[in-house]
């Protein structure tokens, strides 16, 4: 769908420059999805692996975020595989609604109430990032942090419309449970992409 050089905004990578890779497609069908325009796959015209990492190696950075859309929709092999081989870390941003697929040097699953992850991704998680709407997310949060390995890292990110009221919440729930930490949108406040 779309290419793009920018910070990490989000998550345990947050800050870092990375090389945004956004796969058209996704079926999970958040309401509240801040990239609604990648559903559909058909809107967006397929890119050739090459093209992709040629494009990508303009740019300084050798870490790359492939996103989307649902990126797991996709056998990521053949990207990945191509993208490590030209140097760059691969990180993934993903609902974990399909299989993985692909070379990971970490991968963030943000599990979904519209379309549950599949079990199989949970113990592959380097961070587990939960989009907090309301406040009965907590638990269900909770819930996913049961999944997932020992030495996964846990986010709470609050969900963008609603981040006046709910980010003092999720600042509340991390000093109560500090296994637990903030994640936010920083590009957003930071007003790049
Ligand atoms: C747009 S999604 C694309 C990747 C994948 N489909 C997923 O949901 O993980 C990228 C990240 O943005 C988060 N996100 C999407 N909309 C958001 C919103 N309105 N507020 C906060 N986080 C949001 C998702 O949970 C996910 O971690
Ligand atoms: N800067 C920036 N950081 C991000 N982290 C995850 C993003 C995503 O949409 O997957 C995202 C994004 O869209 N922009
Ligand atoms: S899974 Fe990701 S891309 Fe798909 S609707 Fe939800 S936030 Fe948007
Ligand atoms: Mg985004």
């Amino acid at each position: 769908m779309e290419a793009f050089y920018t910070i990490q905004g989000e998550g345990g990578n947050t800050g870092l420059a990375a090389y945004f890779i956004r796969l058209g497609g996704c079926d999970v069908g958040c309401h509240w999805c801040d990239v609604k325009e990648s559903w559909d796959a058909e809107q967006h015209p397929l890119t050739q692996v090459e093209d992709i990492i040629s494009a990508a190696e303009e740019f300084p950075g050798r870490f790359a975020v492939i996103t989307g859309g649902e990126p797991l929709l996709y056998n990521l092999n053949p990207l990945t595989q191509q993208l490590q081989s030209q140097g760059f870390r691969t990180s993934i941003e993903t609902s974990g609604a399909y299989p993985l697929s692909g070379n990971w040097n970490w991968i963030c699953l943000s599990p979904k109430k519209f379309k549950a992850p599949h079990e199989s991704v949970y113990p592959f998680a380097h961070e587990l990032k939960v989009v907090i709407f309301n406040k009965s997310d907590f638990k269900w949060a909770e819930e996913h942090a049961s999944k997932v390995g020992a030495n996964c890292q846990l986010y709470l990110q609050p969900e963008w419309s609603k981040a006046t009221e709910i980010t003092p919440l999720i600042v509340e729930y991390v000093k109560d449970n500090p296994r637990w930490r903030v994640s936010l949108q920083t590009h957003k406040y930071m007003d790049i992409p």
